[in-house]
């Protein structure tokens, strides 16, 4: 992300891309970011004027105080918001990241990009949305350090997004700690060669490898459908199907052209009843996107 060259700044526009994370075995290590967009706007302001009372928005003030050392201006901030809200799309990241990066702009840039990361995620408490948003394409990361490569423009995300709403926070609290070491050693084998698909384009080799031990059967207890809806989109030539971030969205992956997977997912939920929006994504390669005016 580059900074315009200095001028007075009243406000700046901050766009942050929806991510898609863990990929079925590649819990808090993978994540993408889509064609899918949260505006935040911040703009300095007087006391009278000031927006800061959502929790997530003061923590956030806060931890920008801490790591400037440097007490936060009065601001205004609004969202335009496209990413529906705890569905494990990112939302709650392109919050955190959209504020920080907006409030360092308004203040001069005391926090270089890698502090405005690790600051976000910090406060997000997994790194698998925060990198993504900021940096577009597809991320293999830890808190400490991550790998990327851009996306090929023919890979679809076909997002099947419940009404049901999951809260990040709740759905990590019920995961084991402890996992079988036979477990383990499939995950890694798995995420490693979804990795390597990536990294080298080779989309065509995916499938079978959405297949995890640590989170998804969980999790899934709460989404008796995804049996079905897994079928339908892997039966109209998916290349993968998994929880996207903690749910309550449903991914498939595909490469080329997305309709026929659109459709089995449209027939088979409305067989079952289950009222969700089906959106069709495309990556995003660049990341967030900042402007002054
Ligand atoms: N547009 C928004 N306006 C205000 N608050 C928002 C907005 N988007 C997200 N939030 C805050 O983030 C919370 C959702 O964060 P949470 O981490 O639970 O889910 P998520 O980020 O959407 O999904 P995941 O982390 O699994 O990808 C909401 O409950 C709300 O507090
Ligand atoms: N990796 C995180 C992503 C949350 O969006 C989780 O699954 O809890």
């Amino acid at each position: 992300m580059s900074i315009p060259p200095r001028k007075v700044i009243k406000g700046c526009r901050v766009k942050i891309p929806a991510t898609t994370t863990n990929f079925g075995p590649g819990f808090d290590t993978f994540g993408a970011a889509l064609s899918l967009y949260n505006v935040i706007t911040v703009e300095k302001t007087s006391e009278a004027h000031s927006s800061v009372h959502h929790p997530m928005v003061v923590e956030t003030l806060k931890e920008f105080e801490k790591r400037t050392s440097r007490p936060c201006p009065l601001i205004k901030w609004s969202v335009k918001s496209q990413i529906p809200q705890a569905r494990g799309l990112g939302s709650s990241a392109t919050i955190r990241l959209g504020l920080l990066a907006g409030i360092n702009a308004l203040e001069d840039s005391p926090l270089k990009n890698d502090e405005i990361l690790d600051c976000a995620i910090e406060l997000e408490g997994h790194p698998d949305n925060v990198r993504p948003a900021f940096q577009g394409g597809f991320i293999l990361c830890s808190p400490q350090k991550a790998f990327r490569c851009r996306i090929d423009s023919k890979v679809f995300f076909i997002a099947f997004v419940p009404q049901i709403e999951i809260s990040t926070q709740l759905s990590r609290k019920i995961l084991p700690e402890e996992v079988k070491l036979k477990d383990a050693v499939e995950n890694i084998q798995r995420a490693s060669m979804i990795a390597v698909c990536f990294f080298k384009k080779q989309y065509i080799d995916l499938p079978g490898l959405f297949v995890d031990h640590f989170h998804e059967p969980y999790r899934l207890k709460y989404i008796p459908y995804w049996e079905e809806l897994k079928k339908a989109a892997l039966g109209a030539g998916a290349l993968g199907f998994y929880l996207s971030g903690s749910g309550s969205t449903l991914m498939s992956i595909t490469y080329g052209d997305p309709t026929e997977v659109v459709q089995a997912l449209k027939k088979q939920s409305t067989k079952l009843a289950i009222e969700g929006d089906i959106l069709v994504l495309k990556p995003d390669n660049h990341g967030i996107r900042l402007s002054t005016f």
